[in-house]
């Protein structure tokens, strides 16, 4: 195991030993939000040790580390506590998230305290999935800054509903309770702007301890709660919307002939024997026959619980499926407005697609339109045609198959998605559901009795789609034109789709930029599709130069229809014979994003064909493309 991975594992049992410990207290769960120079650290590093129930090795080490490389004598430096964050790592993304836990006699809690720095949106919004309430800090001198809007924001984003607004130092600005009234005034203004329903503002000195545990008596002013207070008594559980049963299925459990058992956790609940339930998507109704758990069958189950239903009758559910209170099921749609944090270093492309993660169910998906990216600092809405690393938009959604789902208002559990690279299977965006744009029931699948294979009959062939990818130059459509004189004189029905045609009319609209070249393979991909399905033979001759849309555009397909075609020539090759003088235009500036000077071509990885231009020439290319793919 890595040393990260072993750290991972040490936390993930620490943390399960502590809830067992204090399981009948009620659980905490917040974010601390605001910049090492706010004071987070030593806020953090504080209420762990003067609530004295801070894991005795933990202080062990901290005692020692204060005392190597501490900066204040001989006290211990609260903020070395929290300094060292844990790298998680998660679907192939690091994430600086410190979860730290502790408890006093009336409560237990878990802080996730994320790195305040601009850059790490990603992080804070990952700490904030989880958690029920926030403390956004803030320096007594320096007042409500960029960093305090967009930290708020992105609670108001994730479905925070409680705020703490911590006004720290207040010792540095001699507890002048005016300062204190100007900074809650602007807050509660933003707060009111963002839609955050509870703000409590309390005014501090994490270092001196002012009002953190016990109330100062430098600010007689206050008549608040004191911090830990307002932690220990707060009641900031989430009010799942309707709260009715609901159970992600994670596995199905099938040990014998006998059995049939769904496995997961209640997200929502609670669930009894007897109960009527719905499986979604399908639809399916049945009864709750067990509720089975490692230590016996209960009688009825509770959010947070890993159990296995059995039902009462047969029904077909997998993974991802959802079971629910057939009283009040939850919805199924296939499209989306949502909220996106994307938090890759490559951007995303809408059309381009994605895996979507959601409760247990994983499906295809696509960002079909960016409506706007929204600036954190601001709460500005931006156009944009795509988006970078920590950027935020307003997009519609599109999956592959309906889903059921809750909007995140009512559920985190269904109502919170990630994206993952489909090439990588790293986590690229995190996302909540707003409303469905339209139900998956609207619009169905039309029934034609003549299908694919009844057409192609007629024709004597099979239809093939032919995807000619390479450089600008390469020789993709002298060789496709070649192929389809050679199949039209042996009595086929082919159509060639050739980039610079298609860009004259269907695709006039489209650039060049990377987004653009993804929905021109989106486009071109799905009219192929239709032409397979008509019957044809069809022959794409695009540039085409990301694996992502190539890969797209085979999905498409049923098994064997898709043949890729790498015209494999050297960019130096292509460039010297610049039949279309386009090549010295870009090396001149006059074009922009020209392939292989300033845009780049990813090359295919396991192409069913490779014709090398160099070695031979088109017609003996295109003779021996057609001999491999009809032999006889
Ligand atoms: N910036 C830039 N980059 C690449 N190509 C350019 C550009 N500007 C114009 N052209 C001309 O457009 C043709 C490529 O269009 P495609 O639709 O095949 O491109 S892509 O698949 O969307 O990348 C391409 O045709 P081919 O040379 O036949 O490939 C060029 O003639
Ligand atoms: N072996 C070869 N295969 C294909 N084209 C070749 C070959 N050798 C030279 N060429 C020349 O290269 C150019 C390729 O242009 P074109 O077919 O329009 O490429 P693309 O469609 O990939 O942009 C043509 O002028 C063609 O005559």
């Amino acid at each position: 195991m890595s040393g990260n991975a072993e750290q991972a594992a040490r936390a993930r049992s620490a943390v399960a030993a502590y809830l067992q410990r204090h399981e009948t207290k009620s659980l905490l769960r917040f974010i601390t939000c605001g910049s090492v120079d706010d004071g987070k650290s030593t806020l953090i590093g504080r209420l762990l040790h003067d609530t004295k129930l801070l894991l005795d090795d933990q202080l062990a080490a901290l005692e020692a580390d204060s005392r190597r490389h501490g900066t204040r004598g001989d006290e211990i430096d609260f903020a070395l506590l929290v300094d060292g964050l844990a790298a998680e790592r998660e679907q192939g993304i690091t994430i600086d998230v410190a979860y730290r836990f502790f408890g006093t006699d009336k409560r237990k809690f878990i802080v996730a305290d994320c790195p305040g720095h601009e850059q790490y949106t990603r992080n804070m919004a990952t700490g904030a999935s989880t958690a029920d309430l926030a403390i956004v800090l803030v320096d007594a001198r320096k007042g409500l800054l960029t960093q305090t809007r967009r930290h708020s924001y992105i609670v108001s984003l994730l479905g925070i509903r409680h705020v703490i607004l911590a006004v720290n130092k207040m010792d540095l600005v001699d507890y002048d309770p005016e300062v204190f009234d100007d900074i809650v005034t602007g807050y509660r203004a933003l707060a009111g702007q963002l839609g955050i329903p509870n703000v409590t503002c309390i005014p501090l000195s994490a270092l001196k301890g002012d009002n953190m545990l016990e109330r100062s008596a430098a600010t007689p002013w206050y008549q608040g709660e004191t911090l830990l207070e307002h932690l220990e008594s707060v009641d900031a559980g989430r009010e799942s919307g309707t709260g009715a049963f609901r159970l992600p299925v994670q596995w199905v459990c099938r040990p014998d002939q006998d059995f049939r058992g769904f496995a997961g956790t209640v997200a929502s609940g609670p669930v009894s024997v007897g109960e009527e339930i719905a499986v979604l998507p399908s639809g399916q109704r049945s009864r709750v026959a067990r509720i089975v758990t490692a230590d016996g069958d209960l009688q009825r189950a509770f959010p947070g619980q890993a159990v296995t239903l059995t039902l009462s009758d047969e029904i077909d559910a997998s993974r991802g499926d959802v079971i629910a209170a057939a009283s009040s099921p939850p919805e199924v749609a296939d499209q989306f407005a949502v909220h996106l944090l994307w938090m890759d270093e490559q951007p995303l492309l809408p059309g381009r697609p994605y895996w979507l993660k959601i409760g247990t169910r994983t499906v295809g998906a696509q960002v079909t339109e960016i409506k706007h990216k929204i600036d954190a600092n601001t709460q500005d809405q931006l156009a944009a045609k795509h988006l970078e690393l920590n950027e935020i938009a307003y997009c519609n959604l599109y999956l592959d198959q309906p889903i059921a789902f809750e909007t995140y208002a009512d559920s985190r559990e269904l109502g919170a998605f990630i994206l993952i690279d489909r090439q990588t299977n790293g986590t690229v965006g995190a996302g909540t559901l707003d409303f469905a744009l339209r139900r998956a029931g609207n619009i169905h699948w039309q029934h034609i009795d003549v299908d694919k294979s009844a057409r192609a009959r007629i024709k004597h062939q099979q239809p093939r789609c032919l995807w000619f990818t390479g450089l600008s130059g390469s020789g993709k459509s002298t060789i496709a034109n070649l192929v389809e004189k050679r199949l039209l004189a042996m009595g086929h029905h082919t159509y060639i789709l050739d980039g610079d045609n298609v860009r004259h009319g269907l695709n006039k609209d489209l650039g060049f930029t990377d987004e653009d070249r993804v929905e021109n393979i989106r486009r071109v991909a799905e009219v192929a599709k239709l032409m397979v399905d008509a019957g044809l033979i069809v022959l794409v001759s695009f540039i085409s130069p990301f694996r992502a849309e190539r890969r797209m555009a085979r999905e498409m397909f049923d098994e064997g229809e898709f043949q890729e075609v790498f015209v494999d020539t050297p960019l130096q090759v292509a460039e010297q014979r610049d039949a279309k003088g386009l090549y010295a235009k870009a090396r001149a500036g006059q074009i922009r994003n020209f392939t292989g000077i300033d845009s780049p071509y990813e090359r295919p990885e396991r192409p069913e064909h490779v014709l090398d231009t160099v070695a031979e020439d088109a017609a003996i290319l295109a003779e021996r493309l057609v001999r491999t793919l009809l032999p006889d």
